[in-house]
């Protein structure tokens, strides 16, 4: 199972927190049933009071059993439903919280120095310390849990006169617990924002080190690890690769009857025809050089690519490229490649091959397609 989204946004942030609090409360519900067995068993209260044991201990059971079934079910639900989700998950976790500060308030009327009533003190002194470190993404709901689980306890014990120093020690106690969760809520927010601006700048680094600014297609530096790559998985397939070489003809006359801003739109436009004409999801369009694009075409025959060549030829040539006023007829000389690669070749000699044809295409008189 998946616990970590990742984070790029406010609503990743709000499902990271639900999902944090709500996975991290399992270690509690362990702890409330162990809790729960060792007072009724150790304290003799079982011995006292048998049947409210038994019902005490059907209401702990069937609440423990609700809240671990809901956090069983969160991975098919949540999604769905979060907000009906986490509000369920709160109602279940304050009405554990009440059953214990309750269970307190029952030994105080009955017999203020019990020995039920002093494990249960430790009970809530235990599961309000827990609570602070597994609900650290929430700190409202850390709040509202504490009081809770300490203010009825404080109160009752401030209304016995023997029992009032306990009152100002669950107070203390309490303050203690709030600055202890304020700091830990503070730690799990700036250790989100941390991973965050990490991973934003990895992003940055990636993207950057893949992506051609200008046009948003690959880069050279790219293609050059992909390359490899692509030439090792057609030698385990056995199947062949294709590689287009396409070079703008006259592209230099191009910048200088209009501008380099006028060059830099024109080669965004290339960028979009040549992407939008190789449609399989495998096919890599790369700005090479310049004014010279690659398109690496895996699994791939010689018709299909030379048929693929045509089509951006013919592209190019017939969508005139406007920009503003100015307007140009683009044309492209593009030598195709295709082999089988074999063990212990290397992709250079392909690159070759298209380098070759694409020589070939600016001395037959550019704006055409020759095959290596
Ligand atoms: N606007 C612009 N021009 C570029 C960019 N990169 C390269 N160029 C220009 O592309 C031109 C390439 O010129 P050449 O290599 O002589 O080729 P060509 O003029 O296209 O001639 P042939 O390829 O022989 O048809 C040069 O003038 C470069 O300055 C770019 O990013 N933006």
């Amino acid at each position: 199972m998946n616990t970590t989204t990742q984070i790029n946004s406010v609503d990743d942030f709000r499902r990271q927190s639900d999902l944090d609090f709500i996975l991290s409360a399992r270690i509690g519900l362990l702890v409330q049933i162990l809790g729960w067995l060792l007072i009724v068993i150790l304290t003799g209260f079982y011995s006292k009071q048998p049947l409210l044991t038994l019902q005490l201990s059907w209401l702990i059971i069937v609440i423990s059993l609700l809240r671990f079934t809901h956090i069983a079910l969160h991975q098919y639900f949540y999604a769905s439903s979060s907000r009906i989700w986490m509000a369920t998950h709160y109602f279940l976790l304050l009405l554990q919280a009440l059953f214990w500060s309750g269970f307190y308030v029952y030994q105080i009327n009955l017999d203020a120095l019990s020995p039920a009533l002093l494990a249960s003190i430790l009970m809530l002194a235990v599961d309000s310390n827990g609570a602070i470190f597994s609900m650290r993404s929430k700190l409202v709901m850390t709040q509202i849990y504490l009081v809770l689980m300490l203010l009825p306890a404080a109160a009752m014990s401030f209304g016995q006169d023997n029992l009032q120093f306990l009152a100002y020690l669950l107070i203390a106690y309490w303050m203690y617990l709030l600055a202890f969760a304020l700091r830990c809520h503070k730690h799990y927010i700036l250790n989100h924002s941390f991973q965050l601006s990490l991973m934003k700048n990895k992003q940055d680094i990636d993207s950057k080190d893949k992506i051609d600014s200008l046009t948003k297609i690959y880069n050279r530096h790219y293609f050059e690890d992909c390359f490899e790559y692509q030439w090792q998985l057609a030698i385990r397939n056995s199947t062949e690769i294709a590689l287009l070489m396409i070079d703008i003809d006259h592209f230099k006359t191009i910048n200088e009857a209009h501008g380099q801003e006028f060059g830099d739109q024109c080669l965004v436009h290339i960028a979009d025809v040549i992407r939008q004409s190789a449609k399989r999801q495998t096919d890599m369009v790369i700005r090479y050089a310049g004014e010279e694009f690659v398109l690496i075409l895996p699994d791939t025959e010689q018709a299909a690519a030379l048929k693929l060549a045509e089509v951006i030829r013919h592209n190019l040539e017939f969508e005139e490229f406007q920009c503003g006023d100015d307007s140009h007829t683009i044309t492209a000389s593009i030598g195709v490649g295709v082999v089988q690669p074999k063990q212990f070749s290397s992709p250079t000699l392909l690159l070759q091959i298209a380098e070759m044809a694409l020589f070939q295409a600016k001395i037959h008189g550019r704006n055409r397609v020759e095959l290596g």
